[in-house]
Parts: structure tokens; C-alpha cells; sequence
């Protein structure tokens, strides 16, 4: 599929123009120290669709906007500007009207004790969403709902009485992944789902992942920097950086062809991505995203880089079935 039919599909997920901005007012200490405020643009205009029973993977290192974006599209957090659309319905009026669009989105964190409390029983918090949202409110029908979900994600009905502590780390991830399909949402979204685990643990987990996106038609807005991940599991790729997509289309033109320098540079680094994620500079210094360069914000960093870099910032354009926003993008393959 090209970029544009991509475009063209009925999405279960829409974000248009979604911007985050942190720092508007200095804080405390700022203020006594007479600084002004340090204003970051976290997100800074994306606009993201996601089709039923598709995986979208945003890709970028640590501190482009990623979980910015994850928090805002699931109704964590509130956009300073755009929109986040559920099946045509605005979060906004989901959140505030309790609207049954609800349920058809869940997330999925890095650390399962974000989701999990640690002095409940797991059943407890497995079923605790789908209580929140009125949907099995017996006693019985709870508790075989979560019977239910710990044999669909490989764990016995019995581990519903055991508390998190008593989990391995990939048990632990797979109760969080039973937690989130208990309201059985349309999309989840994965934000590093698998990154602290082993590297084994993380290949069983995404299979069972890919297993139940296929039983249960999931869409997955998966966050990762790690492009073995993405190759994995992803039909679509959004490569982010500094608060902006740079390049979006399918895993295969990503990867067989990228037309961002930035997107080059990363899949150049691969070996060494978690070192990128990590702060270890193989494509030199992050900018500071408080004061980002003018123009193409990646143009401090890139070999390809001209004058004219400086002055625009280059719009998404569609080039070689996908979508990328650099003035050589044709001269980038
Ligand atoms: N609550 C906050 N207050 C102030 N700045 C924030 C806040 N949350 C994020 N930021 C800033 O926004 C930018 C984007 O952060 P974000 O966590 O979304 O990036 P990320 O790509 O998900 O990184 P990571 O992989 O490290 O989580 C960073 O510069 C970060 O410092």
C-alpha cells in the first residue's frame, strides 16, 4: 500500500495537528532566579492515522516527543493544540462525557507497575478498567472475564490471586497487556512494551502481541527506538524528531529506501541504537529542544545539509510511496 491509499483508509485513530508544549510559566525556582521560562514544543504539529488491525511503530531517540504523543492519544494528557479522534469522536468529548469510545483505547507502558498496583492482587487490577467503565460489574462475570484474560495472554486463572512482586518481568508485562484488553479496545497503545526485557522474554511478548492484534483485529500506535523491534512488528513507520514526523510511510519503503537523512542515519546506527537512546552520541549531540535550530531541525546533524535548510521548515512531502519532509529527499536514497 502507498502512503496516499494509506492516507485514504477509514482510520479507527486520528491526530491532526497535535501539539504538547511544557514550560509556559517559569517555575518556583526559575522565578527567583529571575530566568525566563524554558519553553520545549514536545510535539509540534503531528498528525498520525492508524487503520484498524494495523501497527504503526514512532521511531526516534530519546527526547524527540514519542511519549508526548502516546500520553496525548490516549487521553493522559491534553494537547496544547489539535485533535485526537477516536472512530470520528474528539477525545476531548470521550474523556469529558465518559462516551463508550472509552473503552476502545488502552496503553501499555515500559514499566508494567505504572499500570499495576503493587499491593493488589493482579486480578484486581486486571479487572479494574473494565469496572471503571461499567462493563462487568458482577462479581462472577468479573472474575471469569479475568480467568479469561490471563489464559489469552499465557498465564493461569490461579495468578489472578498472586501479586505483581511474584512475576517474572515478562509475566508481570504480560498481566499489563491482560489489563489493557479487558475493556477489549480497538487500539492499544505501547510505549517501549518490551525494552527492559530480556531479549528472549521481548521476542515471546511481541509474538503474543502479533497473536492477539490478529485474534482481535488490534490496532498498536507502538513507540520504540529499536528498528529490530519496528521490523518485527510494524506495517507503518513515523520517524520522529525533535516534537515533528520527519518520514512516514510502510515498513518496507522505510527500510528498503529512506528519503529523510535523519531516518539513514538511525538505520546507519543500528548496532548501536540503544547507545543513541542512551545519550551516546553516534550522530552527534541532540540540540537542546528548548532552543531548536531554525528551519529543518535536523540540519545541525546533517551531511546533506544547505543554506535553504535554514529557512523553511520542510513540509511532509510525498516522494517514493512515502512521505518525508527534507528539500533532498529525492538525493537522499
Ligand atoms: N512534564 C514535562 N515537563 C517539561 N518537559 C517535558 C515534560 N515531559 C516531556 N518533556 C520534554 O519534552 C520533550 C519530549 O519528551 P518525551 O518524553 O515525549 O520524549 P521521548 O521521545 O518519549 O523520550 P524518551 O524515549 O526518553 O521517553 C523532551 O525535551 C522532554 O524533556
Amino acid at each position: 500500500m502507498t502512503e496516499v491509499t494509506a492516507q485514504r483508509a477509514e482510520p479507527i485513530l486520528e491526530v491532526a495537528g497535535l501539539r504538547r508544549t511544557y514550560g509556559d510559566a517559569p517555575g518556583m525556582l526559575a522565578r527567583m532566579l529571575r530566568q525566563p521560562a524554558r519553553r520545549v514544543r514536545a510535539v509540534d504539529g503531528v498528525d498520525l492515522r492508524l487503520r484498524p488491525g494495523e501497527t504503526m511503530a514512532l521511531v526516534g531517540e530519546s527526547g524527540c516527543g514519542k511519549s508526548t504523543v502516546a500520553r496525548c492519544v490516549a487521553g493522559l494528557e491534553s494537547p496544547s493544540a489539535g485533535t485526537v479522534r477516536y472512530s470520528g469522536e474528539t477525545m476531548e468529548r470521550i474523556a469529558r462525557r465518559a462516551l463508550p469510545a472509552r473503552k476502545d483505547v488502552q496503553m501499555v507502558f515500559q514499566d508494567p507497575y505504572s499500570s499495576l498496583n503493587p499491593r493488589w492482587p493482579v486480578g484486581r487490577s486486571i479487572a479494574e478498567p473494565m469496572q471503571v467503565l461499567g462493563l462487568e460489574t458482577g462479581r462472577d462475570a468479573a472474575q471469569a472475564r479475568v480467568a479469561e484474560l490471563l489464559s489469552q495472554v499465557g498465564l493461569a486463572p490461579e495468578d489472578a490471586e498472586k501479586f505483581p512482586h511474584q512475576f517474572s518481568g515478562g509475566q508481570r508485562q504480560r498481566v499489563a497487556i491482560a489489563r489493557a484488553l479487558s475493556t477489549r479496545p480497538k487500539v492499544i497503545i505501547c510505549d517501549e512494551p518490551t525494552s527492559a526485557l530480556d531479549v528472549s522474554v521481548q521476542a515471546q511478548i511481541l509474538n503474543m502481541m502479533k497473536d492477539l492484534q490478529e485474534e482481535y483485529g488490534l490496532a498498536y500506535l507502538f513507540i520504540t527506538h529499536d528498528l529490530g523491534v519496528v521490523d518485527h512488528m510494524a506495517d507503518r513507520v513515523a520517524i520522529m524528531y525533535l516534537g515533528r514526523i520527519v518520514e512516514i510511510g510502510s515498513r518496507e519503503a522505510i527500510f528498503a529506501r529512506p528519503r529523510h537523512p535523519y531516518t539513514r542515519m538511525l538505520m546507519d546506527a543500528v548496532p548501536r541504537l540503544d547507545e543513541v537512546t542512551a545519550g551516546a552520541p553516534p550522530l552527534g549531540e541532540l540540540p537542546d529542544p528548548a532552543n531548536p535550530p531554525s528551519g529543518c531541525a535536523f540540519r545541525t546533524r546533517c551531511p546533506w545539509a544547505i543554506a535553504a535548510c535554514a529557512e523553511t521548515v520542510p513540509p511532509l512531502e510525498e516522494v517514493d510511496g512515502r512521505r518525508a519532509a527534507c528539500l533532498r529527499s529525492g538525493e537522499v536514497a
